[in-house]
């Protein structure tokens, strides 16, 4: 690998790789490039979205939300419990006191560690200047060879009138309030609506979940995503169908009004109407990479830019917004980094999610209305007729598969209920690696009363010849 040596052009310093963001872009970098002279940029807190604000600390909030709800749905299996308090500020510094040691000892890792004596830490939000020539936003511009854009995304702001006015909240703030409001409307009907909702309702907080269409989850499948909005109107106040047409503070709270004359008011508002990729923050004119009609990076199969040797991953290129899907693409980018002449190309056949709600909710491959025009036979299983759903008393989830029926190879899979984001996973790896449906379910033994005899009669279910 001929690699340059560190090189002094006037002021600009010149890198054989510079990374754009420490997401997963940060795990890129490891021994096998010992020689080689990086520099990472981050403007914020190292370790990106999914460790300081998005999955872990979402995640650890919602485990313990689905503690503070037992207690209302124990009485049905006689046994009497009552929840008498949560300490939101000892929730909260128990949940961050665990995460914010992290991203500093990564910070550390990398600006102090031995392992990293060839890795220049820039503290600052760059931009491009030229071809492969970043203003780094510390004074300093450097340029490089190669360059891996991984700066992620950020939460949209949506144009309510008022709205900039006020304080209202994103995912990036509201997990540090300072106490638990009374109230919350939440503004928006997906992922981070559908697990924040359940969040702050378990800790005792009134909300008000708007949402602009007419279900909420509406990408799910359309069953998954109608079995949600039920539920969830039994949980929470939900306004569907309803646009925010002005924001405005009242007393201690916010008031928002709405499309059709109505108004809601609480005391904290959370805005969750998406994420856009931080793209535009970089100025990637200046360097000539090209951008989709959504502001995402083009990338290839190789997650290669339209430039040479600029790399892209993550929510700057990916519209999945997924970690699952950034860490798979930080290991395409660092092969093919370190083998630009035998690349790997990411792999994007069966990308899995899941919402982390309560019930929460798992999903792989296409839904019942993607697959219309392709031949499918689907089947479904409730929860309620396998030996642990009775232990459960459950009575609303549901596995609903779907398949060809010429191959028996699977085509999509949705779960809505207890332990989705677990149960979906044989699945996801049948897809993989293309197991069909008989031999999935009699090629193996399937533990006998547990869980996953969901899918495996889900499997037994599908009409296949
Ligand atoms: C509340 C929430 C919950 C989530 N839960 C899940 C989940 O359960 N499962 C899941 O798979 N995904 C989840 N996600 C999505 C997941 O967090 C993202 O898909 C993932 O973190 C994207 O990683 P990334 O490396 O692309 O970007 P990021 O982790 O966002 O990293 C980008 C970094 O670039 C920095 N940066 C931006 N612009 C510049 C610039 N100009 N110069 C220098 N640095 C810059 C940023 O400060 C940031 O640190 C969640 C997201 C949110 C918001
Ligand atoms: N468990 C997970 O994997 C997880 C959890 C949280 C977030 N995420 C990622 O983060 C991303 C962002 O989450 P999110 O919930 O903010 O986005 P989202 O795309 O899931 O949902 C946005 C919601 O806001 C609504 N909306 C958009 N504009 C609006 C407007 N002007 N007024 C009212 N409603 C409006 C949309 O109809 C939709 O219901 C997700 O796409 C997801 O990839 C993942």
């Amino acid at each position: 690998m001929p690699l340059t040596a560190v090189r002094f052009d006037g002021h600009v310093r010149h890198f054989d790789l510079v990374i754009i963001g420490t997401g997963s872009g940060n795990s890129i970098v490891d021994k096998r490039f010992a020689d080689w002279n990086v520099a990472i940029v981050e403007k914020g807190t190292f370790g990106g979205t999914c460790l300081n604000v998005g999955c872990i600390p979402t995640k650890m909030f919602v485990h313990t939300a689905d503690l503070a709800a037992v207690p209302a749905n124990a009485a049905k299996f006689g046994v009497d419990a009552e929840l008498t308090g949560v300490r939101w500020t000892d929730v909260r510094d128990r949940i961050f006191g665990r995460i914010d040691p992290i991203a500093n000892s990564g910070r550390e890792y990398r600006t102090s560690h031995p392992d990293n004596e060839n890795v220049t830490v820039y503290t600052g939000q760059s931009r491009f200047v030229g071809p492969k020539t970043l203003d780094t936003g510390t004074g300093e511009t450097i340029t490089a060879d190669r360059f891996v854009l991984a700066a992620g995304s950020r939460p949209i702001t949506p144009d309510v009138p008022g709205l900039n006015e006020i304080d209202f909240h994103t995912s990036d703030t509201v997990m540090r309030l300072e106490e638990l409001p009374r109230t919350m409307i939440i503004l928006g009907g997906g992922f981070v609506a559908a697990e924040l909702a359940h969040v702050f309702s378990s800790f005792g907080v009134d909300v008000t979940v708007i949402a602009r269409s007419g279900a909420l989850l509406r990408h799910e499948d359309a069953d998954v995503s109608a079995r949600f909005t039920e539920l969830a109107s039994q949980r929470w106040d939900v306004r569907l169908n309803r646009l925010a047409v002005r924001a405005e503070r009242t007393g201690d709270g916010v008031t928002l009004h709405l499309d059709n004359g109505e108004t809601v008011a609480a005391q904290e508002l959370l805005v969750a109407t998406g994420r856009r990729p931080n793209t535009d923050l970089l100025n990637l004119a200046a360097t000539g990479v090209e951008l989709d009609d959504d502001g995402y990076v083009i990338v290839d199969e190789h997650q290669k830019s339209t430039v040479d040797g600029v790399y892209s991953l993550g929510d700057m290129s990916s519209h999945h917004q997924l970690k699952h899907v950034a860490n798979h693409e930080a290991r395409v980018v660092q092969h093919n980094l370190l083998h630009p002449d035998e690349p790997i190309a990411a792999d994007h056949r069966f990308v899995p999610h899941a919402v982390f709600s309560s019930p929460q909710i798992a999903s792989v491959g296409l839904t019942e209305e993607q697959a219309r025009d392709v031949p499918h036979v689907v089947s479904t299983q409730d929860y309620a007729g396998i030996a642990y759903g009775w232990a459960m008393e459950d009575t609303t989830g549901f596995a609903k598969l779907i398949a060809d029926p010429s191959t028996g190879l699977l085509l999509g899979a949705h779960i809505i209920g207890p332990q989705a984001s677990t149960l979906i996973q044989p699945v996801i790896q049948a897809m993989s690696f293309g197991l069909d449906a008989r031999t999935m379910a009699r090629g193996q033994y399937w533990i006998h009363p547990a869980m996953p005899e969901l899918i495996e009669n889900a499997l037994l279910n599908l009409p296949l010849g």
